[in-house]
């Protein structure tokens, strides 16, 4: 095999372009991507393929196959139906991973059309341009309209929230045309996310999608009036979106019907589940009758699979792909640079008409760095920047988001706020400024750099002060083919070495 992956059946040397190969001989081998003689094995999928041009073809139309099923795939691969032989074919050629409840688990759909969805959501997915499911949706959607409890994780940006909201919005239409005299509209799902942005996000898809059907949302954040929330929910709403610490203060004050609530679902459960949330989330979770739970997030640790497990008698697990990794199509660059020189370079990337990509986000750890940050940027460089977090009142919050997403701001500053979650569509570059504190946030906030496969790029400054997340940095930019540092290695190797020492090796 040579450095490229390509196993050449002769000793010839490898050819770069389909051009340079010739026509294959009667009973020779064909390229499956431009029919020449097919002479090399691409060793990643024991196809043949003529040469590297055909060889990265077939790579990238692996690749968008693994996010987003190419349309003419639709008309050679079946429905898997009941069949499960064709059930697992389907999940390995998609990477879809099941564990839980054996066979009752239902095969996952190649269409929407195949999962019994009411027509106007069927309308809502293809009005949204939803032709297909994702991976994610496709074994997700199915599994959950059965009423079952899931624990799912897959890449940043891959279509987790349709994944809950399509048989949330089935299960409630269902549910009115089955109860069609119970007018008091009590809530019927609700959904719990980390920041207030993550919510409003949530709830624009969530009215999207259920435009048209007897279905309501109440947003329940911090920042807004709590009265207008309240007389939202007192109207009738089908599903309710908050962050935990105002859906608790709401329910500690007023008194919410919460006896109908058949779906709990939180998104970035990982997070949901540490520490400062995790809490409210049981309280609020034991303020409801055992619903259907539904866990998402890109990365899921064993210790969430045994919390998010102990919410629910059984629990099916769904991944796609390699969890906790980071999403493939973000081109990662680590630089190192020292924490006094790091303004300064980021001035220069700023500066840059080769290397800044707007609109981009630039992460830091604290609100007063990213308020400074981002004056520092627009004086220094004259590049327009505006900081985004926590402590912002969220009508500032709001303004920042519409002047970026809008495209009259070119960088925005953002502390954690917009970690996680948030489907930033138009950013096409990430600068991580400072190292989050564990490679799951990191993992999290590169991801805001690709939606659905699209390619993105990150920046990311890495030090001393970042000891810490060495070994699994190393990893992550290993498993996404990027170039590591030297002082990252030498210092990671020293790092690796000490620590044997010292449990006497
Ligand atoms: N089936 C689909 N077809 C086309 N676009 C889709 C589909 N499903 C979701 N999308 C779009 O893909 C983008 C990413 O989706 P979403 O925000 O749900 O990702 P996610 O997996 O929740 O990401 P994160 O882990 O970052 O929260 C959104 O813009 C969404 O509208």
């Amino acid at each position: 095999m040579n450095e490229e992956g390509c196993v050449p059946h002769n000793s010839d040397v490898v050819k770069q372009k389909s051009i340079d190969q010739r026509a294959p001989l009667s009973g020779e081998p064909k390229c499956v991507i431009c029919s020449r003689y097919g002479e090399y094995i691409c060793d990643e999928t024991n196809d043949d393929v003529c040469s590297l041009e055909c060889k990265q073809a077939l790579l990238r139309r692996v690749d968008s196959a693994r996010v987003f099923p190419a349309t003419d795939e639709c008309f050679y691969v079946r429905d898997p139906g009941s069949s499960s032989h064709d059930a697992q074919l389907l999940r390995r050629k998609l990477d879809i991973h099941v564990q839980g409840q054996g066979s009752a688990v239902p095969p996952p759909v190649l269409t929407f059309t195949s999962c019994g969805l009411p027509p106007k959501l069927l309308l809502n997915l293809e009005t949204a341009g939803y032709d297909f499911p994702t991976p994610i949706q496709m074994q997700a959607i199915p599994a959950a309209l059965t009423g079952k409890s899931l624990l799912a994780s897959a890449d940043t940006g891959s279509g987790k929230t349709a994944s809950f909201l399509v048989p949330i919005i089935s299960r409630c239409t269902t549910y009115h045309s089955e109860h069609p005299s119970d007018q008091r509209r009590n809530p019927l799902a609700m959904v719990l996310a980390p920041t207030r942005e993550l919510c409003v996000q949530v709830e624009d898809q969530a009215k999207m999608l259920g435009k048209g059907l007897p279905f309501k949302t109440a947003l329940v954040v911090g920042g807004d009036p709590m009265s207008g929330q309240l007389y939202r929910i007192q109207q009738g709403v089908e599903l309710i979106i908050g962050t935990p610490g105002r859906v608790v203060d709401l329910l500690s004050k007023h008194t919410i019907e919460l006896d109908n609530i058949m779906t709990f679902v939180l998104d970035e459960v990982d997070c949901m589940l540490q520490r400062g949330f995790r809490d409210q989330v049981m309280q609020i979770f034991q303020a409801l009758s055992q619903p259907q739970v539904l866990l998402f997030s890109a990365t899921i640790s064993r210790e969430v699979e045994k919390v998010g497990g102990s919410l629910a008698k059984e629990i099916i697990l769904v991944s796609i792909g390699n969890p906790n990794k980071p999403d493939k199509a973000v081109n990662q660059l680590a630089i190192w640079v020292d924490a006094k020189q790091k303004k300064q370079k980021l001035f220069d990337i700023l500066r840059s008409q080769n290397h800044f990509k707007p609109p981009a986000v630039v992460y830091v750890s604290s609100r007063v760095g990213a308020d400074l940050l981002a004056n520092a940027i627009t004086v220094v460089t004259g590049v327009k920047a505006l900081s985004i977090h926590g402590e912002k009142p969220m009508k500032e919050r709001r303004d920042v988001m519409g002047s970026f997403l809008g495209g009259e701001v070119p960088v925005l500053v953002s502390t954690g706020v917009l970690g996680r979650g948030v489907d930033l569509l138009v950013v096409r570059q990430v600068i991580v400024f400072d190292m989050p504190s564990t490679i799951k946030e990191y993992i999290h906030v590169i991801g805001r750099a690709s939606r659905m496969g699209e390619k993105g790029t990150t920046i990311v400054f890495v030090n001393e002060d970042d000891r810490n997340l060495f070994p699994d940095l190393v990893a992550a930019l290993k498993s996404s083919g990027a170039a590591i540092p030297k002082e990252l290695i030498n210092l990671t190797s020293r790092e690796m070495h000490n620590k044997k020492r010292r449990v006497g090796y």
